[in-house]
């Protein structure tokens, strides 16, 4: 799913209403309506509803949600904020309408002071501010996004559109903004509801299509991407009759040192479970019982040091389709050497994870020697060791985009929306996982899935797309069977074959 910004919503509106064609005020009449729908069935006629409204369309949205709602006998207060803009001709079209019909229910608000008194099981819905904010929220419209705040330990608060005073592109970070539990948005993801920093405001968002242009929606290109079902469906590449362990390539391991083992048996588990022909594992000598016990599906190479690695370089040779390096290696001075000798010889895609990215962030220029298409996987704090730290999160994701750029890599930052960074400056966010998979060996898991799917010939862009997908779908069915709580990483890993089946057979 394509992610618009702002001012693209608003040419895919014009186009929408030029071209289906639909007049302006008939097509906020679909997508309120669409609103006040999912509201009536979420909550019964038993619970008194107070809509507030801006000026702009935003407002015109809530209008026409109060309209349905008292048409169809819910107790309805609608708080019109009047802070001096030009109401839109929308607005003025739906505002004649309730006025003429139901005035008695309209209250104007121009100070904080008139803020309701809101009885048990009210809900909120704010339609003050949407996509066209164009300015922080300042004075007595500030203190009346504060007051619904403080509403929400005890009353719903449905957003229409965006929470208010969140912008949909850029930072909206220390500003007045609703937080709401549910925010209702027309046809697409807004950038702004998969950052970190907004955690807090947009509550579960559910998108409601609203029938805008599918030409445009086709033809307009965009930056940023969620990934789907669909997507996937395009990318899985199912195996063939004919094909046998060659066909799935043979990838290389390198990974553990002393007390770090279980993330080199996790990678392990995970690239075999996921399909790789063929697995080595370049491990400390330490962990030969362990991983040779734990997955013996797996082959053991043993590095001369007992306790870390630091002679894997010799090993890294053609026989291999791909390396995933980094979960529990370490980053000793004679690892981040082997490591430096691997990146001079190895010329493939590879995946790249934890201490190999620390070793990375301690010598920048290696990260020039990385094969072109290579996969990295840091996590926010591991990205801040490699790349600098940023203001908020919409300059660190284009950070992301600029960084897959200027290496020619797939950057994966990890997350709730783990967002992946192209060489093409495309970013695409991962819809899949939950709070369980924040656990630790989540991420060793992760480089496996990688390392497995490049190993199959997957394209690095395919196997970053499907790896992060599969990985959030097995953590979704880890934490449906056994709460979010109690699952493991090695729940992921046990999840792999459920998800595959779910997804694509
Ligand atoms: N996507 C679609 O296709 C469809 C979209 N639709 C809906 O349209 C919405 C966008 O509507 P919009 O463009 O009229 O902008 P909106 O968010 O109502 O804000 C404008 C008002 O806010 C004011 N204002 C702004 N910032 C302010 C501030 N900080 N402090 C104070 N005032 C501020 C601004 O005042 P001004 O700056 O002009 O004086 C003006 O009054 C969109 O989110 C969706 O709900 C549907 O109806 C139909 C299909
Ligand atoms: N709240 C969350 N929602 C979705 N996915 C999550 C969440 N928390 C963590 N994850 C996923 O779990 C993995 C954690 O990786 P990482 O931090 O490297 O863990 P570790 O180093 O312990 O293996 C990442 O893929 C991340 O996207
Ligand atoms: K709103």
């Amino acid at each position: 799913m394509k992610i618009f910004s702002a001012a693209q919503i608003r040419e895919a509106d014009a186009f929408t209403i030029a071209h289906e064609p639909v007049s302006s005020t008939d097509l906020m009449g679909r997508a309120a309506g669409k609103c006040a729908d999912w509201l009536m069935e979420h909550y019964p006629p038993s619970h008194p509803f107070y809509i507030f409204c801006g000026k702009g369309n935003n407002g015109g949205d809530g209008l026409v949600i109060a309209q349905k709602l008292l048409d169809e006998g819910y107790v309805v207060t609608v708080c019109l904020l009047e802070y001096g803009s030009k109401a839109s001709e929308d607005y003025i079209y739906y505002y004649r309408r309730l006025q003429q019909q139901y005035a008695g229910r309209i209250r104007e608000i121009a100070d904080v002071t008139g803020f309701p008194e809101l009885p048990p099981s009210a809900v909120i819905v704010d339609a003050i501010f949407g996509t066209g904010l164009n300015k922080p929220i300042e004075g007595w419209l500030a203190g009346v996004i504060h007051k619904i705040n403080d509403q929400h330990p005890r009353h719903t608060i449905v957003a229409i559109d965006m929470p208010s005073g969140l912008k949909a592109d850029t930072s909206s970070r220390n500003t007045p903004v609703i937080q709401a539990h549910h925010t209702l948005s027309f046809e697409f993801y807004k950038l702004a509801f998969l950052l970190p920093e907004n955690a807090a405001v947009a509550g579960q968002v559910h998108i409601l299509p609203i029938g805008l242009s599918p030409e445009y929606i086709t033809h307009t290109s965009t930056r940023y991407h969620l990934t789907d079902l669909d997507m996937m469906r395009t990318i899985y590449m199912p195996r063939t009759p004919f094909s046998h362990k060659g066909t799935y390539g043979h990838a290389l391991l390198i990974a553990g040192s002393r007390g770090k083992m279980g993330a080199a048996v996790l990678s392990a588990k995970a690239c075999i479970r996921v399909g790789a022909g063929l697995l080595s594992c370049h491990i400390p000598d330490c962990g030969y019982d362990i991983m040779q016990i734990s997955e013996p599906c797996a082959m053991c190479i043993t590095d001369e040091l007992p306790d870390h690695s630091a002679h894997f370089h010799e090993q890294a040779d053609a026989r291999y389709k791909t390396i995933g390096i980094g979960p529990g290696l370490g980053t000793a001075t004679a690892t981040a050497s082997s490591l430096e000798k691997l990146l001079a010889t190895y010329k493939r895609p590879m995946v790249i994870d934890a201490d190999a990215l620390n070793i990375l962030s301690v010598y920048p220029s290696l990260l020039y020697q990385v094969p072109a298409g290579s996969i990295l996987t840091p996590h926010p704090k591991e990205f801040e060791r490699l790349f600098g730290p940023s203001a908020n999160d919409v300059e660190r994701l284009e950070l992301l985009s600029k960084q897959a750029v200027r290496l020619q890599l797939y950057i994966l930052l990890k997350g709730r929306y783990t967002a992946i960074g192209c060489p093409d400056g495309a970013v695409y966010f991962n819809a899949t996982g939950n709070p369980g998979m924040a656990t630790g060996g989540s991420g060793d898991v992760l480089t496996g899935i990688l390392t497995g799917l490049l190993a199959q010939d997957y394209s690095p862009k395919a196997a970053v797309l499907l790896g992060a997908w599969i990985h959030g779908y097995a953590g979704d069915l880890a934490a449906a069977h056994l709460s979010q709580e109690a699952m493991s990483a090695a729940d992921i890993i046990s999840n792999l074959g459920s998800a595959f089946m779910e997804c694509f057979y």
